[in-house]
């Protein structure tokens, strides 16, 4: 699968897929990118009529560059496999499946997509959620690596998390942090984006902007949400501000002077850089530019 990485998905908002109304109104929220729900946000009873839903609103389109992804049920359950078929036929740019907790998972779900005649560019997005998938980050991290793999995100469950823990959800996030950053060390090892958990006391703006913060700061490249008031503070605090920009700008101009070649360390604005700087700066800069062209096409 190409490298992805450069492309924002700062904000990404879940609706269930039984909520017409959350369809329609995304298509003028300012998300990165909407995951629209068939699982645990969708009643047993409702099931098949979201996926009608959903399935019908993502071929009619309107989300603008918004990237789409279905979120299905779980492939043990009774409609895992048809929503897959369905969603891949209705032409989202990813399919998220949750629960994944193995290497062997992740192949169940790359073959579901093959076997219902997934194109070239469907991503398959994980959720990573379970105790089990901790112990095994490694050996489904691996799968990315694999000819033909369109693994490419992962997303983490912190309720599920919280659930099978017995954890809280504390402001300091002290019960998660394991799970959090073993995730992310695979994740980077392997190449994958990984995005944050929700944040579920909607009203609270403060503690929400902490949480985002705090996964900024984690390494996360952006962070899952559960209502559009999230998205304008979620898109702020994801975003490289712009003195950081500025910097990484002249970190990568100033390797190119010709009087630097060679050079591995020199002072910018009286700060040492490194060449592993000037590496960092040209992925600020991508995402700071991707950023840029996102928000003049909406
Ligand atoms: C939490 C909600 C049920 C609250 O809904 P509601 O009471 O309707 O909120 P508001 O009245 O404040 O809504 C204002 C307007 O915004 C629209 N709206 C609300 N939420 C969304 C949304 N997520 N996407 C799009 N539009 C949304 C309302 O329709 C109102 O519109 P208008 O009529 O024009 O005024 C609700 O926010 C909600 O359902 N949120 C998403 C829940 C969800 O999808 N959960 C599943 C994922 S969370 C999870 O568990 C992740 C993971 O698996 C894990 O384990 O952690
Ligand atoms: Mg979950």
């Amino acid at each position: 699968m190409a490298d992805l990485a450069a492309r924002p998905r700062r904000s990404v908002l879940y609706m269930p897929g039984s909520n017409g109304r959350a369809l329609e109104k995304a298509r003028e929220i300012p998300a990165d990118a909407l995951i629209l729900d068939l699982e645990d946000a969708v009643a047993p009873d409702a099931k098949e009529e979201a996926r009608n839903q959903v399935c019908a609103a993502v071929k009619l389109g309107g989300y603008g560059k918004r990237e789409i992804i279905i979120r299905v049920n779980a492939l043990d359950t009774p409609w895992g496999l048809d929503d897959i078929k369905a969603a891949v036929a209705a032409g989202p740019d990813a399919i998220l499946v949750p629960k994944i907790n193995s290497a062997a998972d992740v192949e169940r779900a790359e073959n579901a997509l093959s076997d219902a005649g997934a194109l070239g560019r469907v991503q398959l997005w994980c959720m990573i959620e379970t105790p089990l998938a901790m112990l095994n980050i490694q050996s489904i991290a691996q799968k990315a690596r694999e000819p033909g793999s369109r693994m490419c995100v992962w997303v983490m469950g912190t309720n599920d998390i919280a659930k099978e823990l017995r954890a809280a959800h504390t402001p300091d996030r002290v019960p998660m942090l394991a799970s959090l950053g073993l995730a992310l060390l695979a994740a980077r090892a392997y190449g994958l984006v990984i995005l944050d958990g929700v944040y579920n006391d909607i009203k609270n703006d403060e503690g929400f902007a902490a949480i985002c913060e705090h996964g900024r700061d984690m390494g996360f490249d952006g962070k899952t949400l559960i209502h559009p008031s999230q998205v304008g503070p979620c898109n702020t605090i994801f975003s490289p501000d712009p003195e950081t920009v500025d910097f990484a700008r002249k970190t990568i101009e100033a390797f190119e002077q010709p009087e630097n070649k060679g050079k591995g360390v020199l002072k910018v604005d009286g700060k040492m850089v490194e060449i592993l700087h000037a590496e960092i700066a040209k992925r600020t800069v991508a995402i700071a530019d991707a950023i840029r062209e996102l928000e003049a096409a909406s």
